[in-house]
């Protein structure tokens, strides 16, 4: 029988370019700025601080989560020894045709309220991805997507359908470093801790700041969303999120 995981140190994703660009991403394949590899590095520190040691490692098939993923296990020191599990599921969730539009236009297009159902919701879509999407073929032709099936390739999805795909990704060992995705974050702590429909629209996850998850054998959480920071850091990393759709356009 496959050993559940005890402890999960779930990391999303340092700040990437198209965060940066405040551009929705979702299986677009965009690195880190060098804001988010110094993030990324920072939660190997934290994590080593701590006395933290990761025994299995996951992470989604995009750039930005893999480049986390490494960063803190360089932090570590055990970039050589801990494999890391890299898969589809474990993508952020597909953003459809809003793909590669900038957040801030996208509220003056669409209006505020649709905007956030999109992004926070827990069962709404956005539309699905055009052929006319300017990233519609980079992202359906990507080499790195080869072994999804076709049946389960997403052409939009929901934060429900993000969390369905995600769970089965993750198997076994004790303390497991997961580094991937805001929504797909959201995803397991909405399933995890039992967060109401309601309750999901406003939690947001700061970029590249690691928190913990631990489990009884029953796999009933005995910790949950404990922040590996102080709260300044956490904070400011929450108002950024926030500031995705509002403020300045800066691509
Ligand atoms: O795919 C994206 O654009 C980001 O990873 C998450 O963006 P969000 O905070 O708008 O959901």
């Amino acid at each position: 029988m496959t050993e559940k995981p005890l402890r999960i140190v779930m990391v999303r994703h340092g700040e990437s370019q198209w965060n940066h660009g405040k551009l929705f991403c979702g299986w677009y394949n965009c690195p880190l700025t060098k804001t988010g590899e110094n993030e990324a590095r920072q939660a190997g520190k934290a994590l080593k601080e701590k006395g933290i040691e990761v025994d299995a490692a996951f992470s989604s098939l995009l750039l930005r989560a893999n480049q986390t993923c490494d960063l803190i296990l360089e932090e570590l020191g055990v970039k050589e020894d801990v494999e890391v599990k890299r898969s589809w599921r474990l993508n952020e969730r597909h953003y459809g045709d809003l793909t590669g539009q900038n957040k801030v236009v996208a509220v003056a297009k669409y209006g505020a309220d649709q905007v956030k159902l999109w992004r926070r919701s827990y069962d709404v879509a956005p539309p699905p991805i055009s052929q006319s999407n300017p990233y519609y073929t980079q992202i359906q032709q990507n080499k790195v997507f080869v072994d999804v099936p076709k049946e389960e390739f997403p052409t939009s999805e929901s934060l429900k359908m993000t969390t369905d795909r995600s769970w089965p990704a993750i198997k076994s060992g004790k303390t497991v470093l997961l580094a991937a995705h805001g929504n797909l974050l959201r995803g397991l702590i909405k399933n995890i801790d039992n967060v109401s429909e309601e309750d999901i629209i406003n939690l947001n996850l700061p970029t590249g700041i690691p928190f913990i998850y631990e489990f009884d054998k029953d796999m009933k959480p005995t910790k949950s969303l404990e922040f590996i920071s102080d709260e300044k850091i956490v904070k400011t990393g929450l108002e950024k999120v926030k500031d995705q759709t509002t403020k300045t356009y800066v691509r």
